[in-house]
C-alpha cells in the first residue's frame, strides 16, 4: 500500500495506474476504521484495479457546536487496517491541503436536505457535498463507494453526480452491524458500558415497528413510543420516507426509509432500515 499525503502526488500516482489501463474505486472515510469501512474496501476491491482509500475528517461539515475536535482518530492504526485489507493507495491529507486558502466557492444542497439529518445538521451536506465533489475531482474513480447507513448522505451525493454530469458510478453498500446489531459507527467507541448495552435496542425498534405495523401511522407511533422508552439516550428524530427521494411517506408502498437519529451523552447515533413493504421476501 502506498500513502500519500498531498493531492499532486496521488494525482501523479493515479495518472500512471490509469494509463496502465487499471479502474480506480474510491472509498472516502473519516477514518478510525471499522468493519464497515472494510466492507466497502472489499466491494471496492471487487470491481477495480486499484482501491483508493482516504481519511479526513472535513471540518467543513461539522457544526460550531458538535465534535469535530473529539472526533475519534487513529490514522496510524487505519493505516495498518487498511493495508491488511488489500487498499492500494491510502490518501490521508491534512486540513492545509485539502483546503490550502479559505475554499472561494461552496456548494449549497437544495434538495433533500430538510429533513432528517440535513434539518438538524444545519450546513452538514454543504459540507459533505463540496467535500466529495473535490476528492470525487481529485481521484476521478470509476467507482465511489458509501455506506447505507448514512443513506441521506447516498441520496444527496447520487443527485449531485446526475445533476452535475459527473463520469462516476455510486456504490450504496448494506450496513454492517455488530453481533447485537448496532449499526457499526466510528463514534460507537465514545458510548460508556451502559449506553453500548441499550444502544442495540434502535435497531431493534426499527425492525419492530416495520414488523407490527399496517398504516404508516402505527408504523411511527410504534417507533416513537419504543424510541422514547430508551433510557440513557434522547430521540433527535425518527421518520418515514421514501428513498431515495425522501419525500414524506405517506403510505406503505414503494421504497422506504425508515431512519432514526438518536442522542447519547458522548455520541450521537444513526440507524435506518431501508425496505420495499409489499415485498414479502425480505
Ligand atoms: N456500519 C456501517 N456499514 C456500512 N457502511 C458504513 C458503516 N459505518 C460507516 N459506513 C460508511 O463508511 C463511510 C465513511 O464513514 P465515516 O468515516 O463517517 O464512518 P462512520 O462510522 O459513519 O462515522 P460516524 O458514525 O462517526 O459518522 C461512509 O460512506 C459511511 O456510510
Ligand atoms: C463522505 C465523507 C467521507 C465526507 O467527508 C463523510 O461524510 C463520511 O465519512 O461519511
Ligand atoms: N458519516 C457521516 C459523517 C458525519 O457524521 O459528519
Amino acid at each position: 500500500m502506498i500513502r500519500v499525503e498531498t493531492i499532486k502526488e496521488l494525482k501523479a500516482i493515479l495518472r500512471a495506474e490509469r494509463e496502465k489501463g487499471h479502474t480506480i474505486g474510491f472509498v472516502p472515510t473519516m477514518g478510525y476504521l471499522h468493519e464497515g469501512h472494510m466492507t466497502l474496501v472489499d466491494e471496492a476491491t471487487k470491481s477495480n484495479d486499484c482501491v483508493v482509500m482516504s481519511i479526513f475528517v472535513n471540518p467543513l461539515q461539522f457544526g460550531p457546536t458538535e465534535d469535530f475536535d473529539s472526533y475519534p482518530r487513529d490514522l496510524e492504526r487505519d493505516a495498518l487496517r487498511a493495508k491488511e485489507r488489500g487498499v492500494t493507495i491510502l490518501f490521508t491529507p491534512n486540513e492545509e491541503e485539502m483546503y490550502k486558502r479559505k475554499m472561494s466557492a461552496t456548494l449549497q444542497v437544495h434538495d433533500g436536505v430538510n429533513v432528517l439529518c440535513g434539518a438538524k445538521r444545519e450546513g452538514h451536506f454543504d459540507g459533505v457535498a463540496t467535500v466529495v465533489m473535490k476528492l470525487l475531482n481529485i481521484v476521478s474513480p470509476t467507482h465511489a463507494y458509501f455506506g447505507k447507513k448514512d443513506a441521506q448522505q447516498v441520496a444527496i451525493i447520487w443527485r449531485m453526480v446526475e445533476d452535475f454530469e459527473m463520469d462516476v458510478t455510486i456504490v450504496p453498500v448494506d450496513i454492517v452491524r455488530e453481533e447485537d446489531g448496532l449499526a457499526m459507527s466510528s463514534r460507537n467507541v465514545r458510548l460508556t458500558p451502559y449506553e453500548r448495552k441499550e444502544a442495540p435496542r434502535i435497531y431493534a425498534l426499527l425492525k419492530h415497528a416495520i414488523a407490527q405495523s399496517q398504516t404508516v401511522e402505527e408504523l411511527l407511533d410504534v417507533a416513537f413510543k419504543q424510541a422514547h422508552e430508551l433510557e440513557l439516550a434522547e430521540l433527535d428524530y425518527v421518520e418515514l420516507r421514501t428513498f431515495p427521494d425522501l419525500k414524506e411517506a405517506t403510505k406503505l408502498e414503494g421504497q422506504l426509509i425508515l431512519a432514526i437519529a438518536m442522542n447519547y451523552e458522548h455520541a450521537r447515533l444513526i440507524d435506518n432500515i431501508i425496505w420495499e413493504p409489499t415485498r414479502k421476501d425480505r
